[in-house]
């Protein structure tokens, strides 16, 4: 599995640490930027990441900003996309399970390195269960057509 990463000066850091760890874990990811502290906008990191995995470079991707909030709002902009903003792990696990979740996006001002390391974990090795979800997101998909 190849994941995209990205971030504004707001996650900036979080992304930094969440690297190491799939470095780590051996997953192999692709870095969207940005690349430092300095002021971004959000949006922009969001549609490249977004993009990405539209296109299938990536299979699934990680996006961090200062709540999560915002680059959370600017991935589910992107057809196809399903980006699930989560701050624990049950969350991180039902948006894999049940919503098929596509994004991950965490909030770099909001959650501690150790829990966003959890959420990251669990996000990433959960799969979607389908059944009685299958035709439920199919019906997002209607919507954006
Ligand atoms: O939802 C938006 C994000 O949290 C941004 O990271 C945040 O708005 C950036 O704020 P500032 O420009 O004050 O660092």
């Amino acid at each position: 599995m190849k994941i995209g990463i990205g971030s504004d000066h707001g996650g900036f850091e979080l992304k930094e640490y969440i690297k190491e760890y799939l470095n780590k874990e051996g997953i192999e990811y692709i870095d969207y930027g940005t690349n430092s502290m300095d002021s971004v906008d959000y949006p922009d990191y969001g549609k490249k990441v977004s993009e990405a995995v539209v296109s299938k470079e990536v299979d699934r991707a990680i996006v961090v900003c200062g709540t999560g909030i915002g680059i959370s709002i600017a991935c589910n902009k992107v057809k196809g996309i399903r980006c699930a903003l989560c701050g624990d792990t049950y969350s991180a696990r039902m948006s894999r399970e049940h919503n098929d979740a596509n994004i991950l996006a965490l909030g770099g001002r909001v959650v501690g390195r150790d829990l966003a390391m959890e959420i990251v974990g669990v996000w990433l090795k959960t799969e979607f269960a389908n059944g009685r979800h299958k035709g439920r997101v199919e019906k997002i998909s209607e919507i954006e057509a």
